[in-house]
């Protein structure tokens, strides 16, 4: 394959991507954190399922994030959305950002956002899952079974998030159904985070919470890179063999009244390896009013949270810059 010179394939870092010092991950190692529970979803009998639901919750309020396996996703339908993924970001980014224009998804180079003033070390695209077959027209048509491929993950993922939201429900004493009540709207967001010259001064992803209700997370290739500030420290998150990484989201936090923690994370670099993602942002729908569940809130306990639409809690915090509202919209229009 003939290769066209890629805005990664450079000596030193340019100027453009280095990160203000405050921001920079700096030269000190940070350790995986070997602690981070890993929570088998596998079918249990009643007394387990009780010990997984107890797992998750005190994970949610220690870490903000927890790993699952056996969690019934088949990996072949992981390794093929990864796979789709990578030809897709190996395309030329003027192509990749024609069809992202005329088919309505984001594209987010490493050069068309900048956050902080640097730009991130990765490519990126987004686009909303929700209603699948409405969003479907407008995801990429290239590579041909993009759609396809993606669809099913998605599919899976949606199963997944809905069983984990169960419990969490039951955890926090709230009907089953609550939470995945509340969910109505998955986007993804995928990631390539190729390898850098100097990882101590670039970025993948700056700090930040997710404002969903959770987050799944596909670590791919076995390359680490994603950490968690844990009482003021930045801790990393291992890459556990077919697990998804599920994150609390700040509308959950909001809905458990301050019960279960957003964690803050970012995304490093690294010199060796490329390094791909896929995050599943599971969110309220846009007009769904976010507040503290009443079961959890009394005289004792009052709301910590005001009440907010999340499309106004989105549009406050606009996570995704100028592609914020697009985004939030779930069918988005064409040409953002
Ligand atoms: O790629 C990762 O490891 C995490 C990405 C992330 O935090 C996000 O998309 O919100
Ligand atoms: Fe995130």
């Amino acid at each position: 394959m003939a290769t066209t010179r890629r805005w990664f394939n450079v000596e030193s870092v340019p100027q453009s991507h280095i990160f203000p010092l405050e921001d920079r991950p700096g030269q000190e190692p940070i350790p995986l954190c070997r602690k981070i529970p890993i929570i088998n979803l596998g079918q249990h009998p009643n007394s387990e399922r009780t010990d997984t639901i107890h797992r998750i919750i005190q994970a949610s309020q220690e870490y903000g994030l927890f790993q699952v396996i056996d969690h019934e996703v088949p990996e072949d339908v992981k390794t093929e959305a990864l796979r789709v993924l990578e030809e897709l970001f190996s395309m030329p980014s003027e192509e990749i950002s024609k069809e992202a224009k005329e088919s309505g998804w984001v594209y987010m180079g490493s050069t068309s956002f900048a956050a902080k003033g640097a730009h991130l070390w990765r490519d990126n695209i987004k686009h909303p899952c929700h209603p699948l077959e409405d969003c479907l027209q407008h995801w990429p048509q290239n590579p041909t079974r993009y759609r396809e491929v993606v669809a099913a993950y998605i599919e899976e993922i949606r199963r997944l998030s809905l069983r984990i939201l169960e419990l969490i429900s039951e955890g926090l004493g709230l009907d089953k159904g609550y939470l995945g009540g509340t969910s109505q709207v998955q986007f993804l967001t995928a990631n390539n985070y190729p390898p850098c010259p100097d990882p101590s001064v670039t970025l993948g992803v700056l700090r930040h919470f997710d404002h969903s209700l959770i987050t799944i997370l596909l670590q791919g290739n076995n390359v680490e890179g994603l950490q968690v500030l844990k009482d003021g420290k930045w801790i990393g998150v291992e890459v556990v063999p077919n697990s998804f990484v599920v994150n609390i989201g700040t509308q959950l936090e909001i809905i458990s009244n301050g019960r279960l923690k957003s964690p803050e994370h970012r995304v490093v670099t690294n010199a060796k390896q490329a390094r791909s993602t896929i995050a599943t942002f599971i969110n309220p729908s846009p007009d769904c009013i976010i507040q503290p569940a009443k079961v959890l809130v009394n005289e004792a306990n009052p709301p910590l949270y005001p009440s907010l639409s999340f499309k106004d809690f989105v549009h406050a915090s606009k996570p995704f810059g100028p592609s914020t509202d697009a985004l939030q919209i779930g069918v988005p229009s064409k040409n953002v």
